[in-house]
């Protein structure tokens, strides 16, 4: 499905590329953008914009976005039943950890990131969003993949 591509000041990883994986902002281009809405998350911002809505929807009608919690909570309250919410989780956080270090985050970023309010807050689902979301437990990826696959036929 065509992403949204969203806009960030936090610096690139390796191996992600501007236009791509992000628009990586500093702090004073990030406020060019016109956003539906934007947050900050360990010490960053991040931000949806309309302009980079219009360019997915030009590809697509059915666009997928990765948001934080409170993000969801903005789309869910903007666009209502437009906007299909799919929280993924794990067992235990854990599991999250030893991810983010597989895929080679910086070990002091993810020191950071761990103990940051947002990351504990997404660790489960805002009462805001309970009966309203789907959530899917990613223990699993060719599980995972089956269960979006399905929720995605509904809309298809
Ligand atoms: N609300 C909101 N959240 C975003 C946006 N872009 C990314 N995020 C979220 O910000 C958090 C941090 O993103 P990132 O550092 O790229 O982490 P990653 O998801 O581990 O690759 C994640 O929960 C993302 O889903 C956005 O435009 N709006
Ligand atoms: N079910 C899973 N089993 C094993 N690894 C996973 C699973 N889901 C995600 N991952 C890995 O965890 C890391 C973080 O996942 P995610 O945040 O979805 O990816 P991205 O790095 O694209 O933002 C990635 O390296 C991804 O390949």
């Amino acid at each position: 499905m065509t992403q949204v591509i969203t806009h960030t000041t936090r610096q690139p990883r390796i191996h992600e590329e501007n236009g791509v994986d992000y628009y990586f902002e500093t702090e004073a281009s990030f406020g060019n953008n016109h956003y539906l809405e934007s947050v900050s998350y360990a010490g960053n911002r991040y931000g949806s914009s309309f302009e980079g809505l219009e360019q997915a929807w030009q590809k697509s009608d059915l666009i997928t976005i990765v948001l934080d919690t409170a993000g969801a909570i903005t789309y869910q309250r903007e666009l209502g039943d437009k906007a299909v919410i799919i929280f993924l989780k794990v067992d235990d956080s854990g599991t999250l950890l030893q991810r983010m270090k597989a895929r080679g985050d910086d070990t002091s970023i993810l020191a950071n990131r761990i103990k940051s309010d947002e990351y504990l807050r997404d660790l489960s689902l805002p009462d805001e969003l309970k009966g309203k979301a789907h959530v899917i437990n990613n223990n699993n990826w060719e599980r995972t993949k089956h269960l979006v696959d399905e929720i995605v036929e509904e809309y298809r």
